[in-house]
Parts: structure tokens; sequence; C-alpha cells
């Protein structure tokens, strides 16, 4: 058994992989210590996950303005510290970081002491943490064909992002009966990533009724803070009443999978993995000022591998049109799906999972081996 220590707050799209890759080390018999940020989403996020250890690392995003650089090396230097006696009193096996920035200051810290380390980066466009923490790194994770400079290719290796255990096709009734909809009619869901996106709630409260008229009911997620939370309900095409449900959080997000039949969403990876777990199809809205576009790149791959639909946030005009098209179109909808059965990338998770054991133990060799016999 060794001890993981994984660095993963800040937000959900960082934090959730952190989740599940406890999980499976957990269920692979490891003891896993996780590290979050004190925002609130990583408060609603772990709530559902009594069971693993966390801890908050002081911490604070990198901002480009004279107080902002002050605060974040401030943060980073109270980090550090933390992670210092941190290492020294758990002791780990290994440290794995999923970016942003709960990373830095374990993976420094983590590195100085001499524990082995590695990056994972789930965006198709790596962030500035992971560039810049790689030379610390024993190993870094990266998406399919996506490289660095920074990284030799003994450093790297190319794995999926994990996904919570939890995040699988449930019966379709299960899901729509979670959030008082009707299974029985066609469901788009709206997500703007873990913190919401205005542009997506502004689009959907106006498109709610637009799409009721032609019998399809609406799930919107509005992010934290960003609404209460509540039910319309508008006119059907037979006069019969079709609801719009939102809510500012979801803490089930299988469920929500599992009851749409098509998700109009932001582009962070973590959304992307789930929209494959559970095989649902996608408009994607790249969020248009992520760092280096990376949004972007995540929704063209998906869009090139067949899964749905990019829609840049400066062509929002034309979402109404592209989504009422696809709802139209079973056919098209089950081609994307089939698509997206194609993708999953969870073998190489399993040899990632792997892979970080050895890094953490080392298999020994027996000397009387005949590999080592046939070395000597
Ligand atoms: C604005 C920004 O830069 N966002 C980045 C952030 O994404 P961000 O945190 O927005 O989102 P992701 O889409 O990657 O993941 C969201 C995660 O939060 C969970 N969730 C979300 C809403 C909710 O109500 N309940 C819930 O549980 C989802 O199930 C998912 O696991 O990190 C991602 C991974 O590095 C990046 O790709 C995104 O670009």
């Amino acid at each position: 058994m060794s001890k993981f220590v994984i660095a993963c707050g800040g937000t959900g799209g960082h934090l959730a992989p952190g989740v599940a890759l406890a999980e499976r080390l957990r269920d692979r018999g490891h003891e896993t210590l996780l590290l979050i940020s004190e925002k609130q989403i990583d408060r609603q996020l772990t709530a559902k996950y009594p069971n693993f250890r966390f801890s908050r690392i002081p911490g604070a995003p990198l901002i480009m303005t004279p107080t902002g650089l002050l605060g974040f090396a401030l943060h980073q230097t109270r980090g550090l510290l933390f992670s210092i006696r941190l290492v020294r009193h758990e002791r780990p096996d290994m440290i794995v970081g999923f970016g942003g920035f709960t990373t830095a200051a374990i993976i420094v810290a983590g590195w100085m002491m001499r524990v082995p380390v590695a990056l994972h980066e789930a965006n198709r466009v790596p962030g500035r943490a992971v560039r810049a923490l790689a030379r610390f790194a024993r190993r870094v994770y990266l998406p399919r064909e996506v490289t660095l400079e920074e990284v030799n290719h003994e450093k790297l290796r190319h794995a999926g992002l994990p996904v919570r255990q939890e995040i699988m096709r449930l019966p379709r009734p299960d899901g729509a009966e979670h959030f008082g909809l009707d299974p029985n009619k066609i469901t788009v869901a709206v997500l703007g990533g873990s913190q919401g996106a205005r542009a997506l709630n502004t689009w959907a409260e106006k498109s709610a009724p637009l799409l009721a008229a032609n019998g399809v009911q609406m799930l919107v997620v509005t992010g934290p803070g960003k609404s209460e939370g509540r039910v319309d309900a508008f006119k059907g095409p037979n006069g019969e009443t079709i609801k719009s449900v939102s809510i500012p959080f979801c803490d089930r997000m299988a469920e929500l999978f599992s009851a749409s039949d098509l998700v109009v969403s932001r582009s962070g990876a973590g959304t992307i993995a789930e929209l494959v777990a559970c095989g649902v199809p996608a408009v994607l809205v790249p969020y248009p000022t992520a760092a280096d576009n990376h949004q972007a790149a995540n929704a063209a791959e998906f869009a090139h591998q067949g899964g749905g639909i990019m829609v840049e946030e400066s062509d929002i005009d034309q979402l109404q049109g592209v989504v009422e098209q696809l709802v139209a179109d079973e056919e098209r909808r089950s081609e994307l799906r089939a698509n997206i059965s194609r993708m999953n990338m969870a073998s190489t998770l399993d040899l990632m999972f792997e892979d970080m054991e050895n890094l953490a133990s080392p298999p020994r060799h027996d000397s009387s081996s005949p590999t080592q016999l046939a070395r000597s």
C-alpha cells in the first residue's frame, strides 16, 4: 500500500478528477489525502465524499495586477511552508497535481524533499501551472497527441481524465424524475462548468419558451450564486405544460446526463470527459477568455471526434438554430452518440494508475530473477 497526496482544488475541473483518482487508488488498496482550496465550489463538491481525507492548502489564483501578484506571492509562500510541514508529517510515497493554483507549492515541496511528483493536464492547451512545474515532475500525463517542449518523452505519458465512479449512464426515468422532469420528453441540459456561465444562462432564459413550443424541456445549472433555482412552466405544441428547471448547483451529475438528450455547455475538460462517460452529445460554447483559449481547443477536438458541435460565444445568436436542429433530428443525435462511444479513454487510465503505483513504490527486482541473471 502506498500513500498519495493529490493536489486538486480551486475549480470543479481540477477537483472532480482528483476525487476520481482517489476513488481508484482507494480501490487498489492505497491511502490518499486530497489538497483543496478555500473556495465555495470545493466545499460544495467535497460534501459528497465524507470518507476521503481533505486538507485546505493556502493559495490564490495568479492575477496580473500589482496587488494580485503580491497576494499570489504571499499565498504561495504560505502554501510552500504548509506543504513542507505536510510532507514531513504525512510522508507520502507520491504527490499528484492536477494543475491550478493549489498545485505549485506541494509539487515544489515534494521535489525538495525527494518525493516522486506527477502532473496531470486535462486541457488540450496545457496550463501555466503544468508548464512551469513540469521540470519538478518525474511524470507528466497529457491528453492524446498533446506534447510540451518542457516535457521530454521519458516523462510524458498520454492519458485521459479520470471521471468519478458515480458518473455513469443511469436509466433515463431515474435521471428525469430526480429533477421533476418528464422522462418521455426530449430534454436539453445547459451547463456552465463548475462556476456557471452568464452567457449560457441568458441564452437558456430566452430559449426555454421557444424549445417548449417544440415540446422540449430544459434543465439549467446556472452556477453557484448565479440563481436561487426555480421551475418555469411553458405551453407545449399541444397546449400541454412543459417545464424548465433551473438550479444553481448540481450534485447529481449522473442523473443530469442520463436525463438529457443534448447538453449545451462550456467546454471544460471535466465536463467533456463526463459527456463521454455518459454518452451524451453536446453543443459546446467555449469560455472565450479561458487561458490560451484552451476551451476552444477542447471543444474543437470533441467536435472533430464527432461528439457534437462547437459554437463560439461571438456566434451565440446561432445557438438556438443549432440546438433546434439537433433536437429535431434523432438520427443525427444517434450518430453523435455512436461517435462518442468510440472516444472512451478508460484503458489509458488503467495504465496511468499502474504507472503511478510503480512511481510511488518502484517494483523491487529479485536478484535471482531470470531478468537479473540475464543482465549479470
Ligand atoms: C473557466 C475555466 O478556465 N474553467 C476551467 C476549469 O473548468 P470547470 O471547473 O468550469 O469545469 P469542468 O467542466 O472541467 O468540470 C466541472 C466539474 O464540476 C462538476 N460540477 C459542475 C457543476 C455542478 O453543478 N456540479 C458539478 O458537480 C462537473 O461534474 C465536473 O466534474 O477547469 C477545467 C479543467 O482544467 C478547464 O478545462 C476549464 O477550462
